[in-house]
C-alpha cells in the first residue's frame, strides 16, 4: 500500500538527526535529534516558540533544514509514494478551502491519494464530523476545523500519525476521542508523534517524552525516565525548561 520507491513504509519510525535551522541570524533549532518509535506514544513538548512546529514542518518536508536529516524508516517524508497511506498529520488548521464542503475535502484528499469514497464516509463518521460534513469549511468552529483536520489526516489509515497541539479547540467528547485514537493506534503498532501543551492530558498518553527548549533537546526518554523524581511531568517540564 504505502511507500517508498526505496524501502516501504513497514516499521514507521521517526528519526529527527542532529537537525538545525536558522532564520536569518535566528537559530530556531540548535542539533535537534530524537526518535519515535512504533507501538509507542511520543509528546513532543516545549515552551511557545521552542521549536515544535518547526521540528515537524521539517519532518513532514514543508520546510527544510540547514542541518541533519528527518527520516520515516530512513527516507524523507517527500520521497513517500502515497504519503498519506503512511504517514498521517495535523498541523495548524484543517488545511482545507474554506469555501468547500468537509466532505468535498475529504474526497479531494481521498482522490489525490487513489483512496476511495467509502473510506470518506468512514472517517467523517469516526471524527464525529457527520452533521458538519456538507457545510462548507468557513463556517466551522476551532474544534470542528481540527476534526476535519484530523479526519483527512485519518483517511489513508496510516502507520505514522503526527499531530501539532491535537487537543487544541476540541471539546470534552474530541479531547476523548482523540486520547482514545492515539492509544488505540499505538497499541496496534503504529508511531504516534504529538505536540501539546496540556501536560496533565499527556501525562495519560505517552509513552515517551522529548522536551525541547530554545530550539535545543533538553530531555527525551521514557515518561518515566523524564519525570524522574520530579513529581509529575508537569514540574519535570518546567524544572527542564526554566532557563
Ligand atoms: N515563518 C517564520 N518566520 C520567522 N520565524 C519563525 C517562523 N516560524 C517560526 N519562527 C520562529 O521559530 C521559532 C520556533 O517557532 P515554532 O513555531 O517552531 O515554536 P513552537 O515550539 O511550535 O511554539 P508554539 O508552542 O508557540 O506553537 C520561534 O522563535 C518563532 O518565532
Amino acid at each position: 500500500m504505502c511507500g517508498t520507491a526505496r524501502s516501504g513504509c513497514i516499521a514507521g519510525v521517526i528519526e529527527i538527526e542532529n537537525v538545525s535551522k536558522r532564520r536569518g541570524r535566528v537559530t530556531v533549532l540548535d542539533g535537534v535529534s530524537f526518535v519515535a518509535r512504533p507501538g509507542r506514544v511520543t509528546g513532543f513538548i516545549g515552551p511557545n516558540g521552542a521549536g515544535k512546529s518547526s521540528t515537524l514542518r521539517i519532518l513532514l518536508g514543508l520546510d527544510h533544514a540547514q542541518e541533519g536529516r528527518a527520516l520515516v524508516d530512513g527516507s524523507p517524508f517527500t520521497a513517500l509514494r502515497r504519503p498519506l497511506t503512511c504517514v498521517g498529520a495535523v498541523l495548524d488548521g484543517s488545511g482545507a478551502h474554506r469555501s468547500r464542503t468537509g466532505r468535498a475535502h475529504l474526497r479531494w484528499v481521498a482522490a489525490s491519494n487513489g483512496l476511495s469514497r467509502r473510506r470518506v464516509e468512514e472517517v467523517i463518521e469516526l471524527a464525529g464530523l457527520e452533521s458538519a460534513a456538507n457545510k462548507r469549511v468557513r463556517g466551522y468552529s476551532l474544534g470542528m476545523g481540527r476534526r476535519l483536520g484530523l479526519a483527512a489526516a485519518l483517511l489513508g489509515d496510516p502507520g505514522v500519525l503526527v499531530l501539532d497541539e491535537p487537543f487544541n479547540g476540541l471539546d470534552a467528547g474530541g479531547v476523548r476521542w482523540v486520547r482514545e485514537l492515539v492509544r488505540t493506534r499505538a497499541r496496534a503498532g503504529g508511531t504516534v508523534l504529538l505536540s501539546s501543551h496540556l501536560m496533565s492530558e499527556l501525562a495519560e498518553i505517552v509513552d515517551d517524552v522529548v522536551v525541547i527548549s530554545g530550539g535545543r533537546i533538553a530531555a527525551r526518554g521514557t515518561l518515566d525516565t523524564v519525570t524522574g523524581e520530579h513529581g509529575s511531568l508537569e514540574d519535570a517540564y518546567f524544572a527542564l525548561t526554566s532557563s
